[in-house]
């Protein structure tokens, strides 16, 4: 071998190359994998010190997204995979770093525009609001109805064409089903044409049980709820949706036959797919009939909502079940205005209620002590006043002490009724939406007080003045947290504040329910004006020291006042204005029978019930009396039929209400030893009633079983003065009673026959049953529940 040119044998290279090679082979692995961890230690150090532009991957609309958000909109640009796949690889339009999809399943998620979303909701910046009105027609009329609905949301929101700058809402798009890209509109909100612009979503959708354009739209909407790739809710970042439907009753005439059904399936699928965003109940209208007023109405209630959702920037709260896509066979608690039986106690509610300061009673109590050791403390309040006490230590009880108030926000009475649902109005006032509200707001069934006297319980107030109760009956469903008392020793609310405060609540709550499934969009309007008080949620109205001018509010607002009381405050019930209806419950026959049940702070509770009752027969022609029986088995049932024909014979009353106690569940009373035994089966409440309408014959007394209840357990007994030619009028004529009140005052003279309304309805007499026919009571499959 010879040297090459630089010296080196060829072998000797021959023999560094072999070396070479072996090592390689021998040790290639590490090597690579050194190599790779060097050339990406550089590739991070560069990265991370290079010059860079923003990071503009979110879309144009959240570009004022916080840092912190960044990740989440990242995960929004996902969102819209779809829709740029549509587009090709074209930009996302906003002239940003586009996103690209990479290859296989993709999941579109809804959660990071929630991110978005909620900062849109809090309504700090300006924003705008598009509301896409979508519709399907075969024939023409839905089109034609959606079109002037577009222009009347445009004028009512105060947005038009040529001024849409700097508005809040920009003009409705109008879209027909049968020419969107369904893409691009549900499975993902759009992308604005400006910044700043969240949807709502409106739908008008006529039903046809034939093939459609309904079912591609109702078969994609399903889709795309089941797609895996696909978040579940998708269109979460819209600010709400709602569907209204035409249908024809001639050929589908109830919601079962099909009234109406694919608008309730469009509903159903935005209620999942928007993440349960019903922003108002879904309306129904027959376009034959009532289609138009229906709709009509169905916008007049949008309107309030998306000026109110351009105020506060979301659909506010909602009650639980709110938003939810179908309904649940749960109708809330079951209590009402009537007496409920609760099963066992309420553990958590009792223990809180047994120790230290915590009930009204007891800051009574305490007061008492701190009087009998002569501690007085000076006050610069009110004077405590005795109500209940008659004549001679009215004024001695006027005791200069530090007024506290009945139901401080800080005390546990408070927090327990506040979590029982009530609104805490002032410091001794409450108000809460009964079942019957939220059923009849279903269409599932009113209360008995719209079968016997016309009430519409969705247009109901169930409220009182006082949540002191002189009383701590054992069917009270009130959890033992209601402060009791046989003196008024609180601050005192002026009227106008209780009011305004109850009307509020009350207002806040039902409009809590637009969200609700089954919730119907003309009954919701209704429920937006009140036309009737039931003065009887806990404690005991004629308690608070300005009950009068309290009904003088309600009055001139043309509200009935349905006022129960429980037969232990004789002087201020001989005080009592006129009002609508005057209760009084009976809830015994005989004293040792009332103090069991009752179990009545006063000692005198028995002679106070009876001057109750001889109040009642005077005022028979001045006021529409009625006694209310609440009928507890084991208790007050039993052999007591001729006792309440005498207590009837006392008074007088113009009816009497016997109702079967309700079953609710949780309770105090069970410390009474009462159980779902003491329930009496609608058969024993009739037997009673038979029974007991006997007894006031055999005494002479006037009187027949005008009306029934059987959903709610309850029987009306009526003086033979509300029977004409034969048939009863146990219904008010309430236009004629504020006409009254109008002409003759509050303590005018005029009787309860003075407006008296037109016949019971057939439907509501005794034998009938009495349930709304306007509703339908169904079971979980939708089969009709007999009502009797
Ligand atoms: C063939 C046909 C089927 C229909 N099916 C239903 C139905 O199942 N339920 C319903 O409530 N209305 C039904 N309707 C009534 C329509 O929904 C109603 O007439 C609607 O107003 C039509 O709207 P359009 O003129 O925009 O197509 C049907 C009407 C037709 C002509
Ligand atoms: S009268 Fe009113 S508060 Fe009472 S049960 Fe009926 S709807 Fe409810």
């Amino acid at each position: 071998m010879f040297p090459d040119s630089r010296g080196v044998s060829p072998s000797i290279m021959s023999e560094v190359a072999s070396y070479v090679l072996e090592l390689w082979h021998e040790h290639r692995i590490p090597i690579i994998m050194s190599t790779l961890f060097v050339l990406s230690l550089l590739r991070i150090y560069l990265h991370s010190t290079e010059k860079r532009e923003k990071l503009l991957v979110i879309p144009k609309i959240y570009e004022k997204v916080p840092p912190n958000l960044v990740a989440g909109a990242e995960k929004k640009s996902k969102t819209e995979v779809r829709k740029d796949d549509s587009e090709g690889s074209e930009s996302t339009g906003t002239g940003n770093e586009k996103w690209r999809a990479k290859d296989g399943p993709r999941r579109i998620k809804g959660n990071a525009s929630r991110k978005a979303r909620s900062r849109a909701e809090s309504g700090r910046e300006a924003r705008r609001i598009q509301v896409l009105v979508f519709f399907s027609s075969l024939t023409g009329s839905t089109e034609k109805n959606t079109q002037l609905l577009a222009q009347e949301l445009a004028t009512a929101l105060g947005c038009t064409a040529e001024e849409e700058s700097g508005r809040t809402f920009l003009p409705p798009r109008v879209l027909d089903l049968a020419e969107v890209d369904y893409d691009e509109y549900f499975i993902a909100p759009p992308k604005p044409e400006s910044e700043q612009t969240d949807y709502f979503y409106l739908f008008v959708i006529p039903s046809y049980n034939i093939d459609s354009i309904n079912d591609n739209f109702l078969e994609h909407l399903r889709e795309t709820h089941h797609d895996f790739r696909i978040d579940t809710s998708p269109l979460a970042p819209i600010l709400g949706y709602s569907v209204f439907g035409f249908g024809d009753r001639e050929g589908w005439p109830t919601e079962d036959e099909g009234f109406c059904f694919q608008a309730k399936e469009v509903d159903k699928w935005m209620a999942k797919l928007s993440g349960r965003k019903r922003a108002y109940p879904l309306g129904m209208g027959d376009w034959k009939r009532d289609g138009k007023q229906r709709l009509s109405e169905w916008r007049t209630g949008l309107v309030d909502v998306l000026k109110q959702v351009a105020q506060t920037g979301s659909l506010g709260d909602g009650v639980p079940g709110s938003g939810d896509p179908i309904e649940s066979e749960d109708e809330g608690e079951a209590e009402d205005d009537g007496e409920v039986l609760e099963e066992t106690v309420d553990a958590k509610g009792a223990k809180r209620s047994s120790g230290g300061i915590e009930d009204v009673e007891d800051i009574g109590r305490i007061m008492e002590l701190s009087r009998a050791d002569g501690s007085r403390e000076k006050s610069a309040g009110p004077l405590a006043i005795d109500f209940t006490t008659e004549g001679k230590s009215a004024t001695k009880k006027s005791v200069t002490v530090a007024i506290k108030e009945m139901v401080p926000k800080n005390s546990p009475t408070y927090t327990a009724l506040t979590k029982q649902g009530y609104s805490i109005v002032g410091s001794h006032s409450g108000v809460k939406i009964c079942r019957w509200t939220k059923s009849a707001l279903r269409g599932r069934g009113s209360c008995y007080k719209f079968s016997f006297y016309g009430i519409n319980s969705h247009q109901c107030m169930e409220t009182t003045p006082s949540l002191s109760c002189s009383n701590k009956c054992v069917f009270c469903w009130r959890h033992g947290t209601n402060p009791v008392g046989t003196t008024w020793r609180w601050v005192v609310d002026p009227p106008q504040l209780i009011f305004d405060g109850v009307k509020e609540n009350h207002y806040k709550k039902i409009k809590m329910m637009r969200g609700v499934p089954g919730v119907r969009a003309e009954r919701f309007a209704e429920a937006m004006r009140i036309r009737h008080c039931a003065l009887s949620l806990v404690g005991e109205p004629i308690f608070y020291p300005h009950i009068n001018e309290f009904l003088g509010l309600l009055h001139g607002e043309r509200i009935s006042s349905f006022l129960v009381c429980n037969a232990q405050h004789p002087d201020q019930l001989a005080a009592l204005q006129h009002v609508t209806q005057l209760y009084v419950s009976i809830d015994a026959s005989n004293r040792e029978s009332l103090r069991r049940i009752d179990r009545p702070l006063h000692r005198d509770f028995w002679e106070r019930f009876q001057r109750c009752l001889d109040i009642l027969r005077e005022r028979r022609f001045r006021q529409r009396t009625v006694f209310r029986l609440t009928l507890v088995k084991g208790f007050n049932i039993e052999d007591e039929v001729e006792g309440y024909a005498d207590l009837v014979e006392r008074g007088l009353p113009c009816f009497v209400e016997v109702k079967g106690v309700t079953y609710c569940g949780t309770s105090s009373s069970s410390s009474a030893g009462l159980t779902m035994a003491n329930v009496p089966f609608y058969q024993e409440v009739c037997d009673f009633v038979v029974a007991l309408e006997k007894a006031l014959l055999k005494r002479g007394l006037q009187y027949g079983i005008a009306a029934e209840h059987a959903h709610s357990c309850c029987i009306l007994l009526a003086s033979e003065r509300f029977r004409v030619d034969g048939k009863w009028h146990t219904l008010i004529d309430y236009d004629k009673f504020f006409q009254l009140l109008e002409e003759k005052g509050p303590d005018g003279d005029f009787s309860p026959e003075d407006y008296m309304g037109p016949p019971t309805p057939e439907w509501a007499t005794w034998g009938n049953g009495g349930f709304d026919p306007r509703d339908q009571r169904v079971d979980k499959k939708g089969r009709p529940i007999e009502a009797n």
